[in-house]
């Protein structure tokens, strides 16, 4: 649905050129919600202007649906963009219009007539479950209101993929949640493929089917959700977990315990709370495991536990015992003191 092969876009300036994007292959099947995760400046605004080419790649190839963009002749390209509609961090509304105005006035200057206009924004507002809102200004919507309004105004097109450019980073954790539903039930209901950036990993791990790690332009890692969450190899990567679990224990105490055992993450999918498991380590193996955090993670597709334990024994033992648990399916790894 969407592919972007070998994009690069360089932006020349007076101190020398930007790479902000290099060399990024990515590829969103239909249905799908693909997230791109990074940083403050690491190309993410510019990766996904490239997808309906606000931004001109400087190498590369973008398609969407089989057609190449980049040299579509302009009338073809106008076409091809009705097919992707767009949601940003600031909603874009026009503050002087309604809300039934900022949503049909875009369809009017698409050549729509009135009665498939009003059909429309009465049809896209009950969608976003704003129907009552119509004859409201954005002033006095809540931004959560906003977004949805920009989502109904996206959604009236009636685009086949939906770019999300930091789409809740301007919301409150409730709200976010509640935007996050809606874009479920978009790609849901009306099989709507979703390529989302942002720097939340709660984005990625409510609604994301694939997921990018983007670092200075490039994509360092990439791998399914429950991929990503289970075993995360990049430090950023893990860096990002680290703000929505309790990965993270201070060094001292680290340090102290290891002393006499090691510390150990062990990551599980399901809902299983490892907890079966650690009492067959201890009757198995002359081990004591002793749980220091423990959560559990719902993403889209699945659940991830995940267990910090500190292992107390000879190294042999716990050796023995670490091996036991990853023929069990249970990935483990030496959590460092920082
Ligand atoms: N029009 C431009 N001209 C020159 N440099 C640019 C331009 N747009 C972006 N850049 C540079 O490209 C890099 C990536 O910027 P981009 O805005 O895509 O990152 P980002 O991940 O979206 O960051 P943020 O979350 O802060 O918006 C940055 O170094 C930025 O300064």
């Amino acid at each position: 649905m969407i592919k972007l092969e070998n994009i690069t876009k360089v932006f020349p300036s007076k101190n020398g050129d930007v790479t902000a994007v290099n060399n990024v292959n990515l590829h969103v099947k239909k249905g799908e919600i693909h997230g791109v995760i990074g940083y403050s400046g690491a190309g993410k605004s510019t990766l996904i202007r490239l997808v309906n080419l606000l931004e001109k790649p400087t190498n590369g190839s973008v398609s969407i649906n089989g057609t190449e963009l980049t040299s579509l002749p302009p009338e073809k390209l106008r076409k091809t963009r009705q097919k992707v509609g767009m949601i940003f961090q600031h909603f874009n509304l026009l503050k002087t219009a309604t809300v039934y105005d900022n949503i049909a006035t875009p369809l009017k200057l698409l050549g729509y007539d009135k009665q498939e206009v009003k059909k429309r924004v009465e049809k896209y507002l009950k969608i976003v479950d704003l129907a009552e809102k119509q004859n409201s200004y954005p002033s006095q919507l809540s931004g959560g209101q906003k977004q949805r309004v920009a989502i109904a105004r996206a959604l009236s097109q009636e685009p086949e993929i939906l770019l999300s450019d930091e789409a809740t980073s301007a919301l409150d954790p409730e709200t976010t949640n509640s935007i996050l539903d809606l874009l479920l039930k978009i790609n849901e209901d009306l099989g709507i493929t979703i390529l989302l950036i942002t720097h939340e990993m709660n984005v990625i791990q409510k609604i994301c089917d694939y997921v990018y790690v983007l670092e200075k332009g490039e994509v360092i890692e990439q791998s399914s959700s429950i991929e990503l969450f289970t075993n995360p190899r990049k430090h950023t990567t893990k860096k990002f977990l680290d703000t929505i679990s309790q990965r993270k224990l201070s060094a001292s105490l680290i340090s102290q315990l290891k002393l006499n055992g090691t510390v150990t993450r062990l990551t599980f999918i399901g809902e299983n709370t490892g907890q079966p498991l650690l009492s067959q380590v201890s009757q198995k193996f002359n081990v004591e495991p002793n749980i220091l955090t423990a959560n559990i993670m719902e993403l889209k597709n699945g659940i991830v536990g995940n267990l910090v334990i500190h292992l107390v024994g000879e190294p042999e033992q716990i050796n023995a015992s670490l091996q036991f648990l990853n023929e069990q399916g249970v990935a483990t790894e030496e959590v460092e003191g920082e």
